[in-house]
């Protein structure tokens, strides 16, 4: 195969010499008049074009969405396309406020269908073009400069005659406004491109500021970078006469991948309306993309005018129904997988963002901050759901926040890691995303927090009941900080704690509950642990965990939650504190004595069969249920 050498065959556009630019120093402050295309451009652009039921249901959505222009079809292309304007009139299925719009080609025959296919209509938009530059002229049209100019005027003329008819009350009173576009305008000469345009106003006649008529510039065939576009449209601006009479308007495709970049320079530039289409369909790359535009404004502060996007899967699922053709997962705002990320920094990252947000949020700033997220999910009509989702790519910060998430738990920071290393190694065995489900599943069976039925640890150790006192029968006696004596309490702990089938009796003293409860333990099970680390917390969110004091069923009262870490004395004396393995626990319970006694449980089971515990999360995430 040859190399790729663009050689002499490629030329370069040609930059337009504009001195004064002034459209770089502007900032976006204000919506253009958004026009939807969809139902032409878009469907002109399809397989197989859109059934009459099809458009139907694609052009209420657009009604819905808060189009108040909408080109409905080339009427004088199919009878499909008539049948269809037709429809929508006869079944008053036009808002008052909304203007159809219809395109037609400079050539008289088609011109007349156009109209016969509004009769009747209330806001109708004609709209006609013809080909302006030198390659449409030589090459499609074998006109001159001038020819190209009379094409133009005699068909505006004769949309003029028409529209005086059809505008009269016996004829349907219809309102109209008149659009002409110099197609292939930015490969058009840009002072051709306004003689033609000065042309076609005057054969129009009535434009006024209260009246303007529409110059559609469009980039037919994106061929130049955005700033081109944007210096075309400047200088169109700046050369037209009687600007107040004119709305400009955009109509970028995107053969370079740039349209929205030039849809945005244009405005800044002067453009006041832009024709698209939802999603980017049209023409071979496509048109530009309204959802995206209207959404970047949105982001920057500005409201998109009349769009409403809140609730963007219904708008996904009508667009890609009618056209056939999939929404992209990565597509601004809109696709599948936007809002998600997988990567451990990322994830980290949005969790910190999302604490801080809340903060700012109760402190009455409501300014969206998140690192990653450029716009809230839930504006889009979307859940936080999917913001993280973890595979092997992830990391603590990302499995943390998904078990606050669903269960309502803020994991003490090294027991996110120690949670993290099991589903890593779950991950990286079964080589499959985590979902959230997933998660909380492996959460449940690896810190015990299953009804005790449901759970499938035979290890298991499981409260059932206790109660505690002052120890009476004994008194330590020590030195306290002002060199005076004093008397701590020693606490006795008795219940009853369920493992392997049994229930045992359990007594045990200690300064507080938590050492007469290990105290307990180590006498009944001979399993020897100390506490490194214990954290509490209420649980402010609903959370699936709903377990009761001792068990029982708790009702609407709010939570605790504990979080203890546990060493082995003996393996600490071997490595040393800060190496010795920690094993973690969680307790939840209405009351918070009795989940620290859950936690520490919890805990016991994990040191007492540590090698069970990543077998038994593999086994839940393989088989889906614990
Ligand atoms: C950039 C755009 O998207 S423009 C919109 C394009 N959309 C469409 O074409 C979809 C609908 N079109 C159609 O269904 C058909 O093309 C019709 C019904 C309009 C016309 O069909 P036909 O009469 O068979 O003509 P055809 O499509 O081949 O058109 C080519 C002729 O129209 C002329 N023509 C093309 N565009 C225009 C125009 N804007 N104004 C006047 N004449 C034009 C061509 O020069 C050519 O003329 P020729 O036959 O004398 O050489
Ligand atoms: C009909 C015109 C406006 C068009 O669609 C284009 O030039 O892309
Ligand atoms: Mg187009």
């Amino acid at each position: 195969m040859a190399p790729m050498i663009p050689g002499d065959k490629y030329k370069p556009y040609t930059p337009i010499d504009l001195p004064n630019r002034a459209w770089p120093a502007k900032v976006p402050t204000k919506t253009p008049i958004w026009t939807s295309v969809d139902l032409r451009d878009g469907n002109q652009a399809l397989i197989n074009p859109m059934s009459g039921e099809q458009k139907l249901k694609f052009y209420q959505k657009l009604v819905e969405v808060g189009f108040k222009e909408i080109e409905v079809a080339f009427p004088s292309a199919s009878d499909t396309d008539f049948g269809f304007v037709r429809h929508i009139i006869e079944n008053n299925m036009i808002p008052d406020d909304v203007y159809i719009q219809v395109l037609t080609p400079a050539r008289e025959e088609l011109i007349r269908r156009t109209f016969e296919s509004i009769k009747g209509a209330k806001n109708v938009i004609l709209h006609m073009y013809n080909a302006s530059s030198p390659l449409f002229r030589n090459v499609v049209f074998q006109n001159s400069q001038e020819q190209t100019v009379d094409l133009a005027v005699r068909h505006t003329k004769i949309v003029r005659e028409l529209v005086d008819e059809y505008s009269k009350p016996e004829n349907g009173g219809t309102n109209f406004k008149y659009e002409y576009s110099p197609e292939t305008f930015t490969q058009t000469e840009m002072d051709f491109a306004v003689t033609i345009c000065e042309e076609v106003r005057k054969a129009w006649g009535k434009a006024s500021a209260e009246n303007p008529i529409i110059f559609n510039l469009p980039a037919t065939v994106e061929v130049g970078p955005p700033n081109h576009y944007a210096d075309q449209i400047e200088y169109f601006c700046t050369n037209i006469t009687d600007r107040p009479s004119v709305i400009v308007s955009l109509h970028p495709h995107n053969d370079r991948g740039c349209a929205v970049a030039a849809t945005e320079l244009g405005m800044l530039a002067g453009g006041d309306r832009v024709e698209g289409c939802l999603f980017g369909n049209g023409e071979r790359t496509g048109n530009v993309d309204i959802v995206t535009l209207a959404l970047n404004l949105f982001s920057q502060g500005i409201q998109p005018g009349e769009l409403d996007l809140s609730d963007i899967q219904s708008v996904v699922d009508v667009v890609s129904g009618c056209n056939d053709i999939p929404v992209h997962p990565r597509h601004p705002y809109a696709g599948d997988l936007v809002f998600t990320a997988f990567s451990g920094s990322h994830q980290d990252a949005i969790k910190k963002g999302f604490a801080a947000q809340n903060k700012r949020i109760e402190q009455g700033d409501n300014t969206w901050e998140i690192p990653y997220l450029p716009i809230d999910p839930v504006d889009l009509g979307c859940t936080y759901e999917a913001v993280i989702r973890v595979n092997s790519q992830s990391g603590k910060g990302g499995v943390a926040y998904l078990v606050a998430q669903s269960l309502g738990l803020d994991l003490p920071r090294r027991m996110q890691v120690s949670f993290y290393q099991v589903i890593q190694e779950v991950a990286d065995r079964t080589g499959k995303e985590m979902t959230s489900e997933d998660i909380t599943r492996i959460f449940t069976q690896t810190y015990h927090l299953a009804s005790l039925e449901a759970g499938r640890n035979e290890g298991r150790f499981a409260l059932r009941g206790y109660s505690l006192s002052d120890d009476l029968s004994s008194s330590i006696t020590s030195e306290d900080g002002d060199g005076g004596l004093s008397t701590p309490r020693l606490r006795r702990f008795t219940g009853k704690v369920l493992h392997g089938g049994k229930s045992h009796e359990l007594t045990g003293t200690g300064n507080g509950v938590l050492s007469a409860f290990l105290d307990a333990i180590e006498s009944t099970f001979s399993i020897k642990a100390e506490i490194r680390e214990y954290s509490e917390h209420a649980i402010t969110k609903s959370s699936s965990l709903q377990t009761g004091s001792n068990g029982s069923g708790s009702g609407s009262k709010a939570q605790a939650a504990s979080y203890v870490e546990l060493v082995d004395p003996a393996e600490k004396d071997k490595v040393g504190e800060k190496k010795c393995v920690g094993y973690w626990g969680v307790g939840i319970d209405v009351d918070i004595t009795t989940a620290s006694l859950k936690a520490v449980l919890s805990a016991i089971t994990n040191i007492s069969k540590p090698e069970k515990v990543i077998e038994e999360a593999v086994e839940v995430a393989a088989n889906g249920k614990n």
